[in-house]
């Protein structure tokens, strides 16, 4: 009840209109099934007397209201089946907003969130026709308690037959709730499956299980999870079968002792023959009706619990974004960036990627992050542009701790490029422009930011009007390196960042590209050192980019293991001139 009073109220506020329309066709409706009962019986009552005039008159509302049913339902549909969008888009619009409201992003590492958002998804289908379902059993209630009334007229006996037609309702939804239980349960699984499709699927990795001829073993895997999802399912499939077929034994038993005893009532002469056949109609309008009200509860239980997770999700996330924060960006950069014992594990990691970082970054450095493969650059690169909160230890900026200043304030002052950059399938202006919004319909803005970062030659071929990608729409494609342009040009839309980041930005560029990159982010690093004393940082295995920054950080197992200017490291002889030597001894050989 809980559920459809907020789901009423939600329909109420989003269109009144249609939902009293809707509501009153039904109610309408609800009228007519019964009446269907009371002129059949009537009808015949009429017929065995020879009462033409009555019968006719019976038989006109027999008709009518058969009619009226069929019709109110269908108008009545075209109701809630608007409310029904309105609704769908209002949670698709709450799901957008809960699973961006979190200001960091450690909840998205988290196997059980997105469990949780696929769960989600699936109410929010469920959701949609709620008002239509409670409307419906409103509807359904109404004709169930006038059905009763006529019945207990004809005898106050067969009023046992409506509590009769309580029982498999009620059985039927104990039923659903434990199969909604054991589906629950099965989301990893399904997840899985849904994954393995996409990967069997998806032109992305289509190629590479091709040329490796992985589709059997992918489709074997899947069929493995289709079994053990199958497997539970069954089971609960039967536990709920029986409950349903138990309930329903109950009301036939009900429905038999209802006909006999009508017919004894008749064959002792105090019941008339349309008595008889007012009472099998209406036992057998309550058997569908039982059915679909078995239906009917069943979809409003899968709603409340879905409305349930949505309310419960909407708290955690409110509760984990704690008090909001409000504190400024300090205007200068004197002191830079500071991290003091900087910790972090990933949420639910059996250890931690980061351990005890101390480093600070002065105002205007630009800082080059050098470590194998797994080292904890990346994750470096989160904590600082604000998108992880360290487990341990604290960033400063200009000696404010990070946590005390307001996560978008800081966002706002921040560009990034990461190495799992977004491909984002807009036109070009949009794709490259929601780099800074204020600006995302400038064409100069964006035409600036696209020179900058050589990707000239993508606008003139798409034009900046062109979509990009071929995701929904029938736009220009691009390779990996001009998809790698498009995401700088995008990161250099902020042309005022304290921290600017790149990480690996040159991974799918050629020599000449990767020349043009390097040459346009240290004119960046150099502009920003200038104008805000905004600290650059630049993530490649690549050491002769390297070489250029003003101190190189190695990282080395979460730790900072040396740290400081070119030739200082490679006087020092520690890892870093390790590094340099290999890759210039690969160059002279
Ligand atoms: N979302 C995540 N959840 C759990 N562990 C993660 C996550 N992302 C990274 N890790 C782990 O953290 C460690 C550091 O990863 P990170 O991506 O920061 O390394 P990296 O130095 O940038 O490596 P690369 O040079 O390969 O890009 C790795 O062991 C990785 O498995």
């Amino acid at each position: 009840m809980f559920c459809l009073g907020r789901l009423f109220a939600i329909g109420w506020r989003l269109d009144r209109r249609r939902l009293l329309v809707g509501g009153g066709l039904l109610l309408l409706g609800s009228v007519a099934t019964p009446l269907v009962a009371v002129g059949a019986g009537r009808l015949v009552d009429a017929v065995t007397a020879g009462a033409v005039g009555d019968a006719t008159t019976w038989a006109v509302v027999v008709a009518v209201a058969l009619t009226g049913e069929l019709m109110l339902g269908h108008f009545a549909h075209l109701s809630y089946f608007e409310l029904a969008e309105l609704t769908e888009e209002r949670f698709n619009r709450d799901l957008l907003r809960l699973v961006n409201g979190p200001e960091e992003l450690a909840h998205s590492d988290d196997p059980a969130f997105a469990d949780r958002v696929d769960l989600l998804r699936q109410d929010v289908m469920q959701l949609r026709s709620t008002v239509q379902f409670g409307l419906q059993l409103g509807a359904l209630v109404v004709q169930v308690l006038l059905t009763a009334v006529v019945l207990g007229a004809v005898s106050p006996w067969l009023l046992a037959l409506p509590f009769a037609a309580v029982v498999p309702v009620v059985l039927g939804r104990r039923a659903e709730a434990g199969l909604q239980a054991v589906r629950e349960a099965q989301s990893p699984t399904t997840r899985g499956i849904r994954y393995l499709r996409r990967l069997a699927a998806s032109p992305a990795s289509q190629k590479e299980v091709r040329l490796a001829g992985g589709a059997g073993f992918l489709l074997d895997r899947q069929a493995a999870l289709l079994d053990a999802y199958g497997t539970a399912m069954a089971a609960a499939d039967r536990r709920h079968a029986l409950l349903r077929a138990a309930g329903q034994l109950v009301f036939g038993l009900g429905y038999v002792a209802a006909v006999l005893w009508v017919y004894e009532l008749a064959r002792t002469g105090r019941a008339s023959a349309g008595a008889v056949v007012l009472t099998v109609t209406l036992a057998t309008q309550l058997g569908s009706q039982m059915s679909s009200g078995v239906e009917l509860l069943g979809s409003v239980h899968r709603a409340a619990a879905g409305l349930r997770r949505f309310v419960t999700f909407d708290d955690e996330v409110t509760r984990a974004a704690g008090p909001a924060r409000t504190g400024e960006v300090p205007a200068t950069t004197g002191d830079g960036l500071r991290l003091e014992g900087v910790t972090f594990r990933y949420p639910g990691a059996d250890g931690d990627t980061l351990h005890e970082v101390d480093l600070h970054l002065p105002a205007g450095t630009s800082v080059a992050l050098v470590g194998e493969n797994g080292a904890g650059k990346s994750t470096l690169l989160k904590l600082l542009t604000g998108l992880y909160r360290p487990t341990g230890g604290r960033i400063l900026v200009e000696g404010v701790d990070l946590r005390d200043v307001a996560p978008a304030a800081w966002r706002s002052r921040t560009a990034a490029l990461f190495q799992d950059f977004a491909r984002v399938e807009l036109s070009l202006q949009h794709s490259v422009g929601i780099g800074r919004l204020t600006d995302v319909d400038e064409p100069g803005a964006v035409t600036a930011a696209v020179a900058r970062a050589g990707a000239t030659a993508t606008v003139e071929r798409v034009g900046l009007d062109g979509v990009l990608g071929l995701g929904y729409a029938d736009g220009e494609d691009l390779s990996g390196g001009q998809w790698q342009s498009v995401g700088f040009a995008r990161t250099l839309m902020r042309t005022d960042p304290l921290l600017l980041t790149l990480d690996e930005p040159a991974a799918a560029l050629d020599a000449l590209a990767e020349q043009r990159l390097v040459d346009a982010y240290q004119a960046t690093a150099a502009e920003v050192a200038a104008t805000v004393g905004g600290v650059t940082i630049f993530v490649t295995h690549r050491m002769s980019t390297v070489r250029l920054a003003d101190r190189i950080v190695v990282l080395d197992g979460g730790r900072v293991v040396e740290q400081g200017a070119h030739a200082d490291l490679l006087a020092a002889g520690g890892r870093y001139s390790a590094l340099w030597t290999l890759q210039a001894r690969a160059y002279a050989d």
